[in-house]
C-alpha cells in the first residue's frame, strides 16, 4: 500500500488506523441524510463518516462517500491530524508546521510527474450512455441547494491551450443533468482565466475531474499558487518523488493514476446553466440565489471498485473550506510578504474570522530597524496583497507583535481590540477586487465584487519606535519566573 499522502485508498486506511473514521455500513440516503450526517460531524470535530452502502450505487460500488476527508480532530493533541496525514506529517503537528510544508517546494526544485500506462483509476469504464448522475448517489448538501453537488473535494484538472500550464484546483459543481454539470468558474481563480483562454479561441475546454487524489495533490490545488506554476511538480518537489499520472481515455489530460474516481469531458465556452444556490463557505445558503456557470460535458468516467467519493458539506465551522482556503491563502500571503523583504514571521487566517480574515505577526526588531510609521507599512502591506490574486478571499490584514500567538485566536482577538483604534488605525480599500462570495458583499449594500478591505494595525505606536513598554497583566508576564515555577511545582500541593 503507497504512503497515505500519495494514494487515497492508503489515506483512508491511515485514518482507520487512527481510530479517526466511523464505516456506516447500513444503507443511507444521498439527498440530505449523509449530509446532515456530516454537518454534525464537522460541527464536533467528530471521526470522518465513511458511508459504505448508498442508494444509487451501482453493481460496482460506484460510489460510497468519505464525508469530512479534511476538518478537525476534537482531541487538541492531533487536532490537525487529518491535514497531516495528507502531507506524511505526523498527526500531533501544528498548523504551522503543516503550512511551512505547504510552502517548502517554493525553494526546491519541481519534480515533474511520472507517466505511468494505466492504474486503479481505470478498472472500470463508463461511457455516456452507461451512467445518469441523477440515478447514481450525488448528494444534496443543503435542502435549499440548487441542485446535487456532486463535486466538492474532487480536483480539476484543465491545462491552457498551448500545453504549457495545467492547473489542479478545487471548485464546486452540481449535477445538471444525466451527463452534465454546471459548475463554479469565477475570476480571478485559475480555473477561470484557463477558461478564458480556451474561450478566446472559440474551442471548449478539456478538462478532467478526479476525486481522491492523492491527499497532498488536493491540498496543493487549494491553494493560491502563483499564475503558470502546474501543481503536478510542485507537489512532486514538496513529497520529494514524482507523482504518477495516466493519460484520460478521451482527450489529452493526465490524472493521478490512482484516482478513485475520473470524470472526463469538456467544459462549455458558451453554454451557460443556472448553478447554485449552495451553502456555502461562510455558512449562508440565499434561496433563490444561482447564476449562470458554465456547463461542463461528462463524456466518459473511470474508476477503481468500490470507489469513495470525497464530500466536503461545507457551511459554518469547521470544515475543509475553513481548514484549507484560508490558511493555504494565508501561507502564500505570508510567502510573498517575506520574499518582498517585509518582516513578516508567521501568517494564518483564523477560523473564528470565517476564513475572511489574515493575521500577520511583525518581527517589530525589523520593524523598527525600518524606521518606517504605520501609514506607510500598513499600505506597503495592503498593497502587496489586496491587489494580488492571493489575497482575493481575505478581507481584513491584521498586523500584531511579536507576543501574539497568529495561530491561537485567543491572542489574536485580544491584540486586535485592544491595539487597533477603530478607523484611525484602519487603512481602507475600495477600489481592489472583493470576495463576492461574502454575504456582507453578495448580499450587502455596496458593490458585490470590489473594496470592503482593511489593513488593521494592531500594533501600538512604540512598537514602530522603541519596542513594547508594557507587560501583559497575565500569568507568564507579570510575576517573576522563579515564582511561576513555584506555582507551577506546587499547584496540586496547593489542592488544585
Ligand atoms: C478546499 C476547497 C476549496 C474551494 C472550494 C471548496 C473547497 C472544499 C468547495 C467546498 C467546493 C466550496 C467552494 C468555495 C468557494 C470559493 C470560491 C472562490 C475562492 C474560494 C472559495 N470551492 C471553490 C474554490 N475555488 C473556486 O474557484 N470555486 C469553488 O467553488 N475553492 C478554493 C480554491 O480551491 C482555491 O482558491 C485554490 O487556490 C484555487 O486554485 P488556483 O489558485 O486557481 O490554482
Ligand atoms: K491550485
Amino acid at each position: 500500500m503507497a504512503l497515505a499522502h500519495m494514494e487515497f485508498r492508503a489515506f483512508v486506511q491511515a485514518l482507520k488506523d487512527d481510530g479517526d473514521i466511523v464505516e456506516i455500513n447500513e444503507e443511507c440516503d444521498p439527498n440530505l441524510e449523509v449530509s446532515a450526517i456530516i454537518r454534525k460531524v464537522v460541527e464536533s470535530d467528530e471521526r470522518a463518516p465513511l458511508f459504505n452502502k448508498l442508494k444509487g450505487q451501482n453493481e460496482n460500488g460506484l460510489w460510497r462517500i468519505l464525508g469530512a476527508p479534511n476538518s478537525l480532530r476534537s482531541d487538541p493533541r492531533h487536532r490537525y491530524g487529518r491535514l497531516a496525514r495528507h502531507l506524511n506529517l505526523p498527526p500531533t503537528s501544528s498548523m504551522k508546521e503543516i503550512l511551512d510544508k505547504m510552502v517548502s517546494a517554493k525553494t526546491t526544485p519541481p519534480i515533474p510527474p511520472k507517466i505511468v500506462e494505466t492504474g486503479p483509476c481505470k478498472e472500470f469504464r463508463l461511457t455516456s450512455d452507461q451512467f445518469d448522475l441523477n440515478q447514481l448517489p450525488s448528494p444534496t448538501l443543503h435542502q435549499a441547494d440548487g441542485g446535487k453537488y456532486v463535486q466538492t473535494y474532487g480536483m480539476f484538472i484543465v491545462r491552457s491551450p498551448d500545453g504549457k500550464w495545467t492547473n489542479w484546483s478545487i471548485a464546486r459543481a452540481m449535477v445538471h443533468d444525466k451527463n452534465h454539470l454546471v459548475g463554479l468558474v469565477m475570476p480571478p481563480q485559475h480555473i477561470s482565466v484557463i477558461h478564458r483562454m480556451w474561450k478566446e479561441l472559440g474551442q471548449d475546454m478539456p478538462y478532467a475531474l478526479a476525486f481522491g487524489v492523492p491527499p497532498a495533490a488536493i491540498m496543493a490545488s487549494s491553494m493560491p499558487l502563483p499564475d503558470g506554476l502546474t501543481e503536478a511538480e510542485y507537489i512532486g518537489s514538496m513529497v520529494n518523488s514524482p507523482l504518477e499520472l495516466v493519460k484520460c481515455e478521451t482527450n489529452e489530460l493526465f490524472v493521478p493514476s490512482t484516482s478513485e474516481i475520473v470524470f472526463e469531458g469538456t467544459c462549455s465556452v458558451t453554454e451557460t446553466a443556472r448553478e447554485g444556490p449552495f451553502g456555502e463557505m461562510h455558512g449562508y445558503v440565499f434561496k433563490g440565489d444561482s447564476h449562470f456557470m458554465p456547463v461542463y460535458t461528462v463524456n466518459m468516467i473511470t474508476h477503481r471498485k468500490d470507489p469513495i467519493m470525497p464530500v466536503c458539506a461545507c457551511g459554518r465551522l469547521t470544515d475543509e473550506t475553513h481548514t484549507m482556503i484560508g490558511p493555504l491563502a494565508a501561507a502564500e500571503i505570508g510567502y510573498i510578504l517575506k520574499s518582498n523583504g517585509l518582516p513578516i514571521k508567521e501568517a494564518f487566517s483564523p477560523f473564528e474570522s470565517q476564513v475572511t480574515w489574515v493575521a500577520l505577526q511583525v518581527d517589530t526588531d525589523k520593524l523598527r530597524a525600518m524606521k518606517t510609521n504605520a501609514e506607510a507599512f500598513c499600505r506597503q502591506v495592503g498593497d502587496l496583497i489586496f491587489k494580488g490574486k492571493p489575497g482575493s478571499t481575505i478581507h481584513r490584514l491584521l498586523l500584531v507583535g511579536d507576543d501574539i500567538d497568529v495561530y491561537d485566536f485567543k491572542e489574536v482577538i485580544w491584540a486586535f481590540t485592544t491595539r487597533c483604534r477603530p478607523v484611525m488605525d484602519e487603512y481602507s480599500y475600495e477600489d481592489v477586487p472583493g470576495f463576492p462570495l461574502i454575504p456582507y458583499m453578495s448580499h450587502g449594500n455596496g458593490p458585490t465584487n470590489k473594496g470592503g478591505k482593511l489593513v488593521c494595525d494592531c500594533l501600538l505606536p512604540v512598537e514602530y519606535t522603541t519596542g513594547k513598554n508594557w507587560e501583559a497583566a497575565d500569568f507568564k508576564e507579570s510575576f517573576p519566573p522563579e515564582l511561576q515555577q513555584k506555582v507551577l511545582d506546587r499547584w496540586h500541593s496547593y489542592g488544585f
